[in-house]
């Protein structure tokens, strides 16, 4: 046990910045939240000011610290966690950005993305990386910015700028300048980064044009990163923790053992499925990732990632005004027994895995004269189950092709969303198994509190984390096996009319 027991986590996320400080049983001891300005230059454009990025990360950090009247010397270590993909160049020797951070969600390489498959590299990059060629990694967006940022190449190629994801920067400006690292999670994100082998891949540099002197060191998720520069906090921190948030999440829901899954519900949702430490690829479209790296050793998750989840609730009541606060969107589905038939399909921008159609469009199925307003709102909730699903199905069914234990394990839940008890128990409904929701449902944020804890001796192993994991609620499966057959079908359905592809084969 380390003399203090508090760490203070980051969780820099695509629409907020939050600062938490735990305690040694993971207890929230403080905390403190700014909104992150979004902008949208562009078609499809997505994108965040860095500097707005670090301000509001300090301003939340001094926040939690004076709302629980502590100093720096009361905190033990740091953990950042991070919106992954999305990609930042800065210059090394004035610490600027030299454009704006382009963010996962952002689709403007979409046409370099199809130029790669047109150019034969899909087999390469999911050999080497697990992901599939998407605008959603941040290797094009590093490239798109060498392309396009008036002499940012040159610059590149003198060794002068450097490339990170969100906590690569954070840990760039929160150590003075000192150290560029990221952690092994996030580089697994960048579609640069050999996954199998744990190196950069010249030959993915090469194809997309990005100097190796641009890119962070990569470490484990849990060791020593460097420390705060002493006059941001009044003393200096140690950073001992870093993973992006939804792998940070796996360790906040102690799956360590292969066959464990977390699934987030936030803006998106995101399925990580614990595989152990062996690299499978997925036949089924889904990804493999960097579950986290501990004393050098990696695991590795598929993951299943839906771009809209929560995102769509948010449409029903800022789009459609059909309700007016979030959480009202479960009593207003309880109103109504189903809905009716009505299928919402939220492929806002595009649709993730497995489908990987960016040229989808959502929409609203299955009206007729007796739909009202609450059968959409049901059928905004009942949308995620059903994506969840999917993803679920394609796990299984890699899981069996990779020979490995196929007995479905509870869903572990998490993220805003899952307040939500209709769509846990619905859930549950359509995948036909148990959905497990913690006491803590931060648990991006307890994660990158464990990882750093762990470097610095306040859990012994991971087994402590197992045995901090405390259930909230369990929620079991009670549908009749006919109306999920129906209900699936109507949805696989809806999904088949929304494909940009599917015109053709219909
Ligand atoms: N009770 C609720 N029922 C349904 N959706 C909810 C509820 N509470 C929050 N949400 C949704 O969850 C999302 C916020 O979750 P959060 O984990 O904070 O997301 P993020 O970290 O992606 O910003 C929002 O999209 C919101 O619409
Ligand atoms: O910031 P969040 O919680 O929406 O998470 C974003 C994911 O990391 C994108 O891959």
């Amino acid at each position: 046990m380390a003399a203090q027991g508090l760490v203070l986590a980051i969780d820099q996320g695509t629409t907020s910045s939050r600062a938490i400080i735990f305690d040694a049983s993971g207890r929230q001891v403080a905390s403190a939240q700014r909104e992150l300005q979004q902008f949208f230059p562009g078609d499809g454009w997505v994108e965040h000011d860095p500097e707005h990025i670090w301000s509001d990360t300090l301003a939340v950090c001094r926040d939690a610290l004076q709302s629980a009247r502590l100093g720096a010397s009361a905190i033990a270590a740091i953990g950042i966690t991070n919106q992954r993909e999305t990609a930042v160049v800065w210059n090394r020797q004035t610490g600027r950005p030299v454009h704006k951070a382009i963010v996962w969600q952002d689709r403007r390489t979409a046409p370099l993305c199809r130029k790669l498959i047109a150019d034969g590299l899909e087999d390469l990059v999911r050999e080497r990386t697990g992901l599939v060629i998407d605008a959603y990694f941040a290797g094009t967006k590093v490239a798109w910015i060498l392309e396009n940022v008036e002499g940012a190449r040159q610059a590149a190629e003198r060794g002068e700028l450097a490339f990170g994801t969100v906590d690569s920067f954070l840990l760039w400006r929160l150590t003075g300048g000192k150290v560029h690292a990221t952690d092994a999670t996030n580089a697994s994100r960048t579609m640069l980064y050999d996954i199998a082998r744990g190196r950069w891949d010249e030959d993915l540099l090469k194809a997309l044009g990005v100097p190796a002197s641009m890119l962070p060191e990569v470490k484990d998720s849990s060791t020593e990163f460097g420390t705060t520069e002493p006059s941001l906090f009044g003393a200096a921190i140690p950073i001992t923790g870093m993973a992006g948030d939804q792998q940070a999440a796996v360790v906040g829901q102690a799956c360590f053992t292969p066959g464990m899954l977390k699934s987030t519900y936030g803006t998106g949702c995101f399925a990580l499925l614990n595989i152990g430490e062996r690299f499978v690829t997925s036949r089924n479209r889904l990804l493999t990732t960097i579950a986290y790296r501990l004393n050098g050793r990696t695991t590795y998750a598929l993951e299943g990632s839906i771009f809209i989840a929560g995102a769509a609730v948010q449409w029903v009541r800022d789009g459609l005004r059909a309700i007016d606060t979030a959480p009202e969107s479960q009593a207003i589905a309880l109103t109504v027994p189903d809905t009716g038939g009505v299928y919402l399909v939220p492929a806002f921008t595009g649709l993730g895995a497995p489908w990987w159609d960016p040229d989808a469009r959502g929409a609203i199925l299955g009206l007729t004269r007796a739909s009202s307003t609450m059968h959409i709102v049901r059928a905004a909730l009942e949308a995620s189950c059903y994506q969840t699903h999917d993803l679920m199905a394609a796990m299984q069914d890699d899981l069996a092709a990779a020979g490995l234990d196929a007995a479905p394990q509870p869903l572990r839940v998490d993220g805003g969303m899952v307040a939500n008890d209709f769509v846990c128990q619905y859930l549950a409904d359509i995948l036909d198994r148990p959905v497990e929701r913690p006491a803590v449902i931060e648990t991006t944020a307890l994660g990158a509190a464990y990882l750093a804890g762990l470097a610095v001796g306040i859990y012994g192993s991971t087994d402590d984390i197992v045995r901090a994991w405390r259930l909230e609620r369990r929620f079991g499966p009670g549908m009749e096996a006919e109306t999920r057959r129906q209900r699936l079908a109507g949805w696989h359905d809806a999904v088949a009319r929304v494909r940009s592809d599917a015109t053709a084969g219909r």
